[in-house]
C-alpha cells in the first residue's frame, strides 16, 4: 500500500497492493496499522456505498462540527472523478480542489480529512462507490457547496448538460453565499 502526498496538505491517494492470481485478485482495502504509519490515528465508525449511473453527480459536501466526517473513498465499480475542495479557514490552500480518478480498474483511494467539501461524478455507464467515515451521519448537520460554484471552479471532465443531481444538490448555494463552518 502506498501513501501518495497530493497538492493539498492532509490530503493523500493510497494506492492498495494487488496480488493477481489464476483465482481474481486479492488486496486489502483498508489497513489501521498503515493508515497510523502514515497518516494518523483514526477511527472510522462507518461504511457507506452507493450506486450511480453516468452524470449522476454527488455533492460538494460535508457536515457540520461537530459531526464533520474525514473519508477514505474508493471506486468499486466503473469510474468517477472524485473532488475534495479545502474550507479550511486560514489554510494555504483555501479554496483549492483535489481531483482524481477513481475506478474500478486502478483501486486507488483518496483520504480526505475533516474541514473538506467532497463529491464525484460518474464518467462511466454506472459506478459502484464506497467510503469509510470518522464520525455518524447527522443529517441535521448535512452542508455543502455547489457543485458548479464559480469561484472554485472545478473541472468536473463531463459535459454539464450530462451532469444528474438530487433535489437537495439543485438547492446548494456557492461558498460565498455559505456559511463556512470550518476553522483551520
Ligand atoms: C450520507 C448518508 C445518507 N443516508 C440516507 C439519507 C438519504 O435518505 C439517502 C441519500 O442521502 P444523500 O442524498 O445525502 O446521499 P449522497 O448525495 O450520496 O451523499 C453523500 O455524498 C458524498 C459525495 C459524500 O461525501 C457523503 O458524505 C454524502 O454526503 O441516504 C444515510 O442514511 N446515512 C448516510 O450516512
Amino acid at each position: 500500500m502506498t501513501f501518495t502526498k497530493t497538492s493539498i496538505p492532509g490530503v493523500f491517494i493510497i494506492e492498495p497492493k494487488v496480488f493477481g492470481d489464476a483465482r481474481g485478485y486479492f488486496f486489502e482495502s483498508f489497513s489501521q496499522k498503515e493508515f497510523e504509519q502514515h497518516i494518523g490515528n483514526i477511527n472510522f465508525v462507518q461504511d457507506n456505498e452507493s450506486r450511480s449511473t453516468r452524470g449522476v453527480l454527488r455533492g460538494l459536501h460535508f457536515q457540520r462540527p461537530p459531526f464533520a466526517q474525514a473519508k477514505l473513498v474508493r471506486c468499486i465499480e466503473g469510474e468517477v472523478l472524485d473532488v475534495a475542495v479545502d474550507l479550511r479557514l486560514g489554510s494555504p490552500t483555501y479554496k483549492q480542489y483535489v481531483a482524481v480518478k477513481l475506478t474500478g480498474e486502478n483501486k486507488h483511494q483518496l483520504f480526505i480529512p475533516r474541514g473538506f467539501a467532497h463529491g464525484f461524478v460518474v464518467l462511466s455507464e454506472t459506478a459502484t462507490f464506497a467510503y469509510k467515515v470518522d464520525n455518524v451521519y447527522a443529517p441535521d448537520h448535512d452542508g455543502g457547496i455547489a457543485w458548479n460554484d464559480p469561484e472554485i471552479n472545478v473541472d468536473w471532465q463531463i459535459d454539464e448538460a450530462e451532469v444528474k443531481l438530487s433535489a437537495k444538490d439543485e438547492a446548494l448555494k456557492p461558498l460565498n453565499e455559505t456559511d463556512n463552518p470550518f476553522k483551520y
